[in-house]
């Protein structure tokens, strides 16, 4: 029988001990664990949704408790008032009159309309049994059209030209971050880009942001053992001041970096438009997103020439609706998104994203890239599928969120098997 109504949503704070082999660190988050509220949504059906958004360490309980909250509105709802005019839908979650305060559509909110929308998209792509990529490629442009909240970006983009996009079907280019994170010795890095190599990998990206000279030699240790052709960018994840970012790319120029990630705040529009503007000269682009707000930030870096890479994410934005909005939006603005994957997860959400992005919207691989990572995919059912350094299009019908009951039994914070003996052994303290 097919599913018509949500009857329940369960919320699961599920985290990763990812802090203590330093997977993940960057110069601002030196230390942490990959986590998500997890969400299942059930209907009158066995189909069920699953969605995530992520965060790190402890603020997951806070995200939990907003989704938890906000989920109330979804529960009981029938499917055809939920898919029928999603956009509509959507609207009706980021603008709840008591909540809308705490946004609007932005933060703790904001992650909490994206674990539960991203939740919707699962189900509704398991109920056509479609990859969810595949299920926005096949969209009538109507229909796909009206699954988005084009509420003030009608100054740049209006449903019509949404609809005129180009359709083709192939895997899709990414780079690994996962040789370069900040906390990893060098014998480790170089280790790492030897199997990447290997592995078919010619994109690469390494965190900066804490020491120039420490920056320096680790960049010019990763140029050297990926070699003068293969892509190298670099991400400071907000820590400098607009000046700081420009001097301190300057010293890492000769190493040839493609782009320089979240540079500074990542509100401040005109900090990253100078960024550019500086850089520019020296073939550095500026690249963000993965802590933009929502899609009316990204209208303004998009038209203000602040970002020449857009990195959209499935889970910061509200969910697949918003992602795409941006996705049409970047395109008309010439920008090539590129998204961002670090996170548990992640990957095997904007996968689907890339995908779409391709086939119905850029129609063009130039300048694109994927992040990709090579941590807790063991943990997913459908786990992204990454060869010869581009994804494979995944065929499993849904968003590929679902994760392994034994890893939500492992991982579940705090009363999860894996916590449990972390908590005992006196790794991990529970406040
Ligand atoms: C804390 C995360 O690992 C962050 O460093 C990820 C990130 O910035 C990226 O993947 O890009
Ligand atoms: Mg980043």
């Amino acid at each position: 029988m097919a599913p018509t109504r949500i009857t329940a949503c369960s919320v699961r704070d599920v985290r990763f001990p990812t802090s203590l082999e330093k997977d993940g660190s960057d110069a601002m988050n030196k230390a942490p664990d990959y986590s998500c509220a997890y969400v299942v949504f059930s209907t009158d059906s066995d189909l069920q949704g699953h969605g995530i958004t992520f965060t790190v360490g402890k603020g997951n309980e806070i995200v939990c408790h907003a989704t938890e909250v906000l989920s109330k509105m979804v529960v009981g709802q029938e499917l055809k008032v939920i898919y029928g005019n999603f956009g509509l839908f959507w609207r009706s979650l980021t603008s709840e009159d008591q909540m809308r305060w705490l946004g609007p559509e932005k933060g703790v909110m904001h992650l909490a309309v994206a674990a539960l929308t991203n939740a919707l998209w699962d189900l509704w792509a398991k109920i056509e049994r479609k990859p969810l990529w595949k299920l926005l490629v096949d969209m009538e442009p109507e229909q796909l059209v009206s699954a988005i909240d084009f509420r003030y970006m009608h100054d740049v983009l209006t449903p019509q030209e949404a609809v005129e996009q180009e359709l083709l079907e192939k895997g899709y280019p990414c780079y690994t971050t996962s040789c370069g994170w900040l906390g990893y010795e060098d014998e480790k890095i170089k280790r790492l880009c030897k199997e990447a190599l290997a592995q078919g990998f010619t994109r690469f990206k390494a965190k900066v942001g804490a020491d120039l000279k420490d920056d320096q030699r680790r960049c010019r240790l990763l140029r050297e053992m990926i070699g003068p052709d293969n892509v190298l960018m670099v991400d400071a994840n907000q820590r400098w001041e607009v000046q700081e970012a420009i001097d301190w790319m300057k010293g890492l120029a000769d190493c040839n970096i493609t782009w320089i990630e979240e540079p500074t705040s990542p509100d401040d529009i005109l900090g990253h438009q100078q960024i550019a503007k500086a850089l520019k000269p020296l073939g550095i682009g500026v690249a963000t997103g993965e802590a933009c707000q929502n899609r009316i930030m990204f209208k303004q870096f998009l038209a203000a020439g602040a970002m020449q890479f857009c990195q959209i994410d499935s889970c910061r934005l509200g969910g697949v609706s918003e992602n795409v909005a941006v996705i049409l939006m970047a395109n008309k603005f010439g920008v090539p998104v590129c998204p961002h994957g670090g996170g548990v997860g992640l990957c095997e959400l904007v996968q689907h994203l890339s995908m779409f992005d391709f086939v119905s919207v850029s129609g063009s691989m130039e300048n694109r890239m994927t992040e990709y990572l090579d941590h807790l995919h063991q943990h997913f059912k459908y786990p992204c599928v990454v060869k010869g350094g581009r994804y494979t299009p995944p065929q499993a019908p849904g968003y590929s969120i679902d994760m392994k009951e034994s890893s939500l039994a492992d991982y579940e914070w705090p009363k999860g098997r894996a916590w449990q003996e972390l908590i005992a052994n006196g790794t991990y303290t529970l406040d």
